[in-house]
C-alpha cells in the first residue's frame, strides 16, 4: 500500500478556512460535500471514474508532521491552539464513492464526504486531483481502446507524461480504461499492470548491422521478440532482416509467436506490405505493432483504411489526454447538519445555470432494463429514498419537467458504496484486473448511442421528485432573500 503522506498537498485556503472554523468553534459542525463533474472531456457521452484507491491511501495517511506544523507556525497567521489541534488531526468522517471503473455522467455525485467541517473541507484538493487525473486518463484510454475494436492497446507514455505521478498513475488509469499493458515498469511493480515493450531505435543503431541487432534480440528473448523495423528502411531492410532473424533463430526452436513494430511513415501502406511479406515467409503469427503519435481518431482511421495492425502502442496523446486535458471534477458543499442531527440542504446559486448545485445528502441509482441489462438513466435521490424495482417508476427531465417516462421491468442499483465509516476503511479495494473487467462490463451495458464519438446521445441523469422539489424550494427561497 502506498504510505506516502500527501497531507500538505492542499490549497492554502483549506488551512485558512480550517483555522477560521476552529476559532469560530465550528470545527465539529458536520458538512456534506459532493464531488461531481460538469462535462465529459472530448465531448464524449460518459467518463470512467478512477483514482479512488489513491484517495483511500491519502485519507489513511493524513497527518501533520512536526516539520509541517513549524512551517505553518512560521506563516504567522495560525492560532497556537489550532496548530496544536493539527497535531492530532485525522479523518474521522464517512465517505461514499462509485467504484473505480464505473461509467459516470455529468452532474451526479461520484464521491460524497460527510465529516466535521475542517476535515471535510481540508481534503478537497487531493481528492479532486486524484479523481480528476485518473478519471481523465481512464476516460481517454477507454476511447482509444474502443476505437481499436478489439485490438490491444499498450500504454507507452511515461517519457512524455507530466511528472512522475502522471506517468505511474496515468498508466494505472489507462489499464482501468482498457489498455492491455504499459511500458511503465513501476506501474507493474506497484500496481500489477503488466509491463510490456519492444525495443528502441538505439538498440538497432548500436550493432554493426540491423540483422545482427535483430538476431541478438531474438536469441535473448525468443518468446517475446518484437523488432523495430523502421530505423533504416521498413520494406527494403527492416522487414527482410526481421524475417531472416525469425527464420534463423525462432522457427528452428518451433517458436512462431513474434512481432515487428512500425514507428513512422504511412502505417496503412507499410503494414499491408509487411503483412504480405511476413505471411509469404511462413510467419502468419508474427504480430504487427504500430506506434507514432496515435490517438483514437488516427486508430479509427487506420482500421477504416484496412491497416494490418494487431496492437497499437500509444504514448503522448493518451498519457497527457492531449485533445482535452482537463477533467473538471469539483467539490461542493451540499448540506450541513444542525445541532440535533437534522440535515440542512445547501445550494450554490450561479448566473450560469450549469453551475447551480444540487443540494442535500444524496444517493444515486443506475436504472437498467431488465431484459437487456442496458443502462437507461441515473436517478439522484435524497439519501432516505428507496427505489422499489417491483413498482413502476416515473422519471422526468429535471430541466424540461414535462418530459416524463414511466419505467417498469427495470433494475435499480445504488452506485455509491460506503468507503469510510467514522474514519475507518470499510471497503475492500478490488485488484486492478477486477477493476478493469468491471469497467469493461459496465461500458458494455451502455447503449452504442451514448458511446459514439460524434454527438453522443445525452444519457439521462434525473432527480427524484422529492429532490427536485427541495432544489426548487431552495432556489426560490434564495431568490426571495436576494
Ligand atoms: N495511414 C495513415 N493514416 C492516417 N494517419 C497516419 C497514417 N500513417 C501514419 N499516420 C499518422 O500520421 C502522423 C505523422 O506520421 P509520419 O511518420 O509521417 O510523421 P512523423 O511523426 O514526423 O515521422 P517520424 O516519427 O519519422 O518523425 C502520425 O501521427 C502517424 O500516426
Ligand atoms: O508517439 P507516442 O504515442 O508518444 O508513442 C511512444 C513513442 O515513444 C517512442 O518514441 P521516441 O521517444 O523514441 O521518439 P520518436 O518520436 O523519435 O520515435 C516510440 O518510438 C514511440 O514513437
Ligand atoms: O516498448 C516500446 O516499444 C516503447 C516503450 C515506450 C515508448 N515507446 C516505445
Amino acid at each position: 500500500m502506498d504510505q506516502r503522506n500527501f497531507t500538505m498537498l492542499c490549497d492554502f485556503y483549506e488551512l485558512t478556512m480550517a483555522n477560521g472554523y476552529f476559532k469560530k468553534g465550528m470545527q465539529n459542525d458536520i458538512a456534506y460535500f459532493d464531488v461531481f463533474f460538469r462535462q465529459v472531456p472530448d465531448g464524449g457521452g460518459f467518463a470512467i471514474a478512477a483514482g479512488l484507491e489513491q484517495v483511500v491511501h491519502y485519507i489513511r495517511s493524513l497527518r501533520f508532521t512536526e516539520e509541517d506544523i513549524s512551517y505553518l507556525k512560521g506563516k504567522g497567521i495560525f492560532d497556537e491552539a489550532f496548530l496544536s489541534y493539527l497535531r492530532g488531526f485525522r479523518f474521522t468522517g464517512d465517505i461514499w464513492a462509485v467504484p473505480e471503473g464505473t461509467p459516470v455522467f455529468p452532474g451526479e455525485p461520484i464521491l460524497i464526504v460527510r465529516a466535521p467541517a475542517i476535515e471535510a473541507q481540508f481534503i478537497e484538493t487531493y481528492v479532486l486531483l486524484a479523481l480528476n487525473h485518473q478519471s481523465l486518463i481512464a476516460t481517454k484510454a477507454n476511447r482509444i481502446v474502443r476505437a481499436a475494436e478489439g485490438r490491444a492497446i499498450a500504454e507507452f507514455g511515461s517519457r512524455r507524461a507530466q511528472g512522475a505521478e502522471g506517468a505511474v498513475l496515468g498508466a494505472r488509469a489507462a489499464f482501468i480504461g482498457g489498455c492491455a499493458g504499459t511500458a511503465c515498469t513501476m506501474t507493474d511493480r506497484d500496481y500489477g499492470v503488466p509491463a510490456t515493450g519492444t525495443m528502441a531505435h538505439s538498440w538497432v543503431q548500436m550493432f554493426d548491422s540491423e540483422y545482427e541487432a535483430f538476431k541478438a534480440y531474438c536469441e535473448l528473448y525468443p518468446h517475446s521478440a518484437t523488432l523495430l523495423v523502421d530505423t533504416y528502411n521498413v520494406l527494403e531492410s527492416g522487414v527482410p532482416n526481421a524475417i531472416r532473424a525469425f527464420q534463423e533463430v525462432l522457427l528452428p526452436q518451433g517458436i512462431t509467436d513474434c512481432g515487428i513494430r512500425l514507428d513512422s511513415g504511412d502505417i496503412t501502406y507499410l503494414s499491408k506490405k509487411a503483412r504480405k511479406m511476413l505471411d509469404e515467409a511462413g510467419l502468419p503469427n508474427c504480430k504487427i505493432v504500430a506506434s507514432n503519435s496515435l490517438d483514437e481518431f488516427i486508430i479509427r482511421d487506420l482500421i477504416l483504411q484496412g491497416a494490418k495492425i494487431d496492437l497499437f502502442g500509444v504514448g503522448e496523446r493518451l498519457i497527457t489526454a492531449k485533445s482535452d486535458p482537463v477533467f473538471g471534477g469539483v467539490y461542493k458543499l451540499a448540506a450541513k447538519e444542525g445541532n440535533d442531527g437534522t440535515i440542512l440542504p445547501k445550494i450554490k446559486i450561479s448566473e450560469n445555470a450549469g453551475k447551480v448545485t444540487t443540494p442535500h445528502f444524496k444517493k444515486v441509482y443506475r436504472l437498467s432494463e431488465k431484459e437487456t441489462g442496458k443502462a437507461i438513466a441515473d436517478l439522484i435521490c435524497v439519501h432516505d429514498e428507496v427505489v422499489d424495482e417491483t413498482k413502476p417508476l416515473e422519471i422526468f427531465d429535471p430541466n424540461f419537467t414535462w418530459k416524463r417516462k414511466t419505467l417498469s421491468d427495470f433494475m435499480a442499483r445504488e452506485l455509491l458504496k460506503p468507503i469510510f465509516k467514522g474514519g475507518e476503511l470499510v471497503y475492500d479495494l478490488p485488484d486492478i484486473q477486477s477493476i478493469k473487467d468491471y469497467c469493461r462490463a459496465e461500458v458494455d451495458a451502455l447503449w452504442d448511442e451514448v458511446k459514439r464519438f460524434e454527438n453522443p446521445h445525452t444519457y439521462y441523469v434525473d432527480l427524484s421528485q422529492k429532490l427536485w422539489d427541495i432544489k426548487q424550494g431552495l432556489l426560490s427561497a434564495e431568490k426571495h432573500k436576494a
